[in-house]
């Protein structure tokens, strides 16, 4: 594809932590400031030493596990851990209190997070384990975030959505299919101040296409996907950014964002 012309970081590349700072754009004025927290300055970041390939090998486990309950019917399949929705053919059920046809793959879960009936058995889709893992790693995503910013970890907060995603090279079939837009986090999602991505397979070994492309006048920035690589970025239009088309294979990956504003927190996913 034309117009990529600076890589950030190969997958081959493990990098101890690239800080790449950009000039922050002016979404943030208009936005209530946060002391300690909202970006002084902007920029991307991304470490191999954040988690580790056997952390990002167990978390994938957790990811295939949740996103195997369901698919969407068009490429592009999300599991956000703090709604409990799901894709599941052109729609999303609630994995956490689903209603479902009998007789369907998924009969109906119960109002317990992660629990649900198959035929009349109940079954438990993440175990304590589970979320135990997710949070060690949203922990040390937060504290590496904190540290390259230099701001207080304790005055960022876990926001939603944080999900799984599971991208392959079937035609997308509804908008949500759609995840190649360009587009700025904070529009996106609001909430969002500081945005991480973590990667959970290899660029070129489980998959083809699906690199991070940060757009810059005038440059396209890349970053390909390795297992265990966290990049992080300051969600404003400094960071516009999009995922090229997976062309072959399945590339998983996990969104943990972080908040300024205590309004916007949520608690870390959990069982119930
Ligand atoms: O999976 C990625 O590399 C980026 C996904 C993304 O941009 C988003 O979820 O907002
Ligand atoms: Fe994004």
């Amino acid at each position: 594809e034309d117009g990529i012309t600076e890589v950030l970081a190969f997958r081959s590349e493990v990098l101890p932590g690239r800080f790449i700072e950009v000039p922050c754009s002016e979404d943030y004025d208009s936005h209530r400031r946060f002391e300690g927290c909202s970006p002084r300055k902007c920029g991307r970041g991304i470490s191999d030493a954040v988690i580790t390939r056997d952390e990002a090998r167990r978390i994938r486990s957790v990811a295939e596990k949740g996103l195997s309950l369901g698919g969407s019917d068009g490429g592009a399949s999300i599991l956000d851990l703090h709604s409990g929705a799901l894709s599941v053919g052109k729609h999303f059920v609630n994995l956490y209190r689903y209603h479902g046809k009998s007789g369907s793959k998924m009969m109906r879960t119960s109002w317990a997070v992660g629990r649900w009936y198959f035929g009349d058995k109940i079954q438990t889709v993440f175990s304590e384990e589970d979320f135990q893992l997710y949070r060690d790693v949203r922990q040390k995503v937060q504290l590496a975030i904190a540290q390259a910013f230099g701001i207080s970890a304790s005055s960022l907060y876990l926001t939603k959505p944080t999900f799984f995603s599971r991208i392959n090279s079937t035609a997308a079939r509804t908008a949500h299919d759609e995840y190649w837009h360009a587009h700025v986090d904070k529009v996106t999602y609001g909430s969002f101040d500081y945005t991480s991505l973590l990667y959970l397979s290899d660029y070129l070994d489980d998959f083809g296409g699906g690199r991070f492309v940060f757009m810059d006048e005038g440059a396209n920035r890349t970053v390909e996907p390795r297992a265990g690589r966290v990049s992080f970025f300051t969600s404003g239009s400094e960071n516009l950014h999009r995922v090229e088309k997976v062309c072959w294979g399945t590339r998983y990956a996990i969104t943990i964002a972080f908040t300024c504003n205590p309004d916007h927190s949520i608690a870390d996913p959990a069982l119930t």
